[in-house]
């Protein structure tokens, strides 16, 4: 008999708490073989939503690297890594009969899709969940659904003042009463991942490897100690330090949200508490209010109106001219040069800074009259740090159809606040050349929204 420890979103030996299932000192030990396991979800990477490829090769490498990458870490060890690829329920159902599992651990799902696929395995095996990669994720903590606010501001007021994060457990070592499957018996398991050989290559980002995101961590809290200005930085659109960068490792499940939390502690204690060390705290709540969101809500978030309307899973419509503008704003060439290059920077890297973000969705939803979803899509595909419920969650908030009334952004009056000098835009678009904030002037071909007129009356070539 064995025990199933399904690795997805917990490739990671620091704060795992799956790998050390089966140790509990005051239980009994039960002699289950310990099978580690991780699936690639062929649909999540491969398929297609409103016609929008779902994941970039880009993302697609980065987590085929993470889940080589943890395979040579717990072969260290002397554990094997299963790895498969496919459709979830089938290919871990069918390991299950094959390895006669009586039970099947596992990260407490965010997402709807993930929702679905462990409780159809519930319905056939024993199944824990242990909610590893959430801040409130401790029983003590975790929220009912039933009375969790709506509003970021009601939920930080509600949980703020409780949270007291459950201390990271202790680095992954093997126990003498864990049975793992070896190396060698796990390869003999793996029969459709080496498909994936030839879209692998190497991507040295910190959602790829847990050792790179740990560094992260570091050089970022400890080592620069940028956490102690990221108030004051974290509107900035590029750089290696404005902002944590945590983002990615956290979505590929890497990086664990608690060690992190418990460091920024350890840095207030230690070096200082400010504002700063505080808003990264703060953003981290937005996270977690997302999470929550997702799983109270489940699939009406992938509806026109998400939760505001009724459930309306329709594909988006756009008319001829909406499509080339669709088309334009996914290439980078709107015209907007703001706009502009915060796409070439998604493009080219899989990461955008948050301004960049509100931004280039405030446009789409707002100024082109888009459905957000397309945009959210999009983002889905292109982002390295794509997390379901941060992403779907933020754009129908943009949209005004998630949890808040909608926000519109005036994209010349924010690339005069967050790119006053034009750097970032001639950054990425190097043949414009204009001098100043000059270079925000929208391209002639494009037709001006009102609201942003007195602010184009504002463009200058004089540096500020
Ligand atoms: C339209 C749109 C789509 C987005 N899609 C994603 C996504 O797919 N994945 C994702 O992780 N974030 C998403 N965000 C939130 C945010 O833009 C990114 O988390 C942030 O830019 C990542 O950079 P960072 O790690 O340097 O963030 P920092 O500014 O250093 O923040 C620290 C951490 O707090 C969390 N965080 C910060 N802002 C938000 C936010 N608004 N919502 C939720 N969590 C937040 C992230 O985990 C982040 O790593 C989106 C925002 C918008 C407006």
């Amino acid at each position: 008999m064995s025990r199933l420890i399904l690795l997805n979103q917990a490739l990671r030996l620091h704060d795992n708490p799956l790998l050390w299932y089966g140790s509990d000192p005051g239980k009994p030990v039960d002699n289950l073989r310990q099978v580690a396991v991780v699936c690639l979800d062929k649909a999540a990477f491969f398929a297609k939503q409103y016609g929008i490829a779902r994941a970039s090769l880009l993302r697609l490498q980065q987590h085929l690297q993470l889940i080589a990458d943890t395979k040579q870490a717990l072969a260290r060890l002397n554990i094997g890594l299963i790895t498969l690829f496919g459709e979830p329920l089938a290919e871990i159902s069918k390991l299950a009969r094959r390895l006669n599992a009586s039970e099947i651990i596992a990260a407490t799902p965010t997402g709807y899709r993930k929702q679905q696929i462990i409780e159809a395995l519930s319905r056939q095996y024993r199944v824990a969940t242990l909610d590893i990669n959430s801040l409130l994720g401790s029983e003590l903590l975790a929220p009912s659904l039933e009375t969790l606010p709506d509003s970021f501001s009601a939920f930080r007021k509600q949980r703020e003042p409780l949270l007291q994060v459950a201390s990271a457990v202790a680095e992954y070592k093997p126990q003498p009463e864990q049975h793992w499957l070896t190396p060698g018996e796990s390869d003999k398991l793996t029969e459709n991942f080496s498909q994936l050989a030839a879209f692998s290559q190497q991507v040295d980002q910190p959602g790829s490897n847990e050792q790179l995101a740990l560094e992260r961590l570091d050089n970022y809290i400890w080592r620069q100690q940028a956490i102690s200005h990221y108030k004051s930085s974290r509107n900035e659109l590029n750089g290696n330090y404005y902002a944590s960068k945590f983002s990615a490792p956290l979505a590929t499940g890497c990086l664990s949200v608690r060690f992190c939390w418990q460091q920024i502690l350890k840095y207030e204690q230690q070096v200082e508490a400010n504002d700063s060390t505080y808003w990264l705290k703060f953003e981290l709540l937005w996270r977690e209010f997302f999470r929550w969101q997702f799983r109270k809500y489940g699939n009406a978030w992938f509806s026109r109106q998400a939760i505001k309307g009724p459930l309306d899973f329709s594909t988006p419509v756009l008319s001829g001219r909406q499509k080339q503008q669709f088309n334009n704003w996914c290439a980078g060439v709107t015209g907007v040069p703001f706009i502009d290059a915060n796409m070439l920077l998604l493009n080219k890297t899989g990461l955008m800074s948050n301004r960049g973000r509100q931004n280039v969705a405030s446009f789409l939803i707002h100024d082109l009259g888009i459905d957000w979803r397309l945009g959210a899509a999009y983002f889905e595909q292109r982002l390295l740090d794509y997390d379901v419920a941060s992403n779907w969650g933020n754009w129908a908030y943009i949209a005004g159809s998630g949890n808040s009334s909608e926000r519109q952004f005036n994209v010349i009056k924010q690339a005069l606040s967050y790119d006053k000098n034009g750097d970032f835009v001639r950054a990425m678009l190097p043949e414009l050349t204009a001098q100043g904030s000059l270079v925000h002037q929208p391209s002639p071909d494009i037709t001006i929204p009102d609201h942003w007129q007195s602010w184009l009356a504002k463009l200058t070539n004089k540096p500020a």
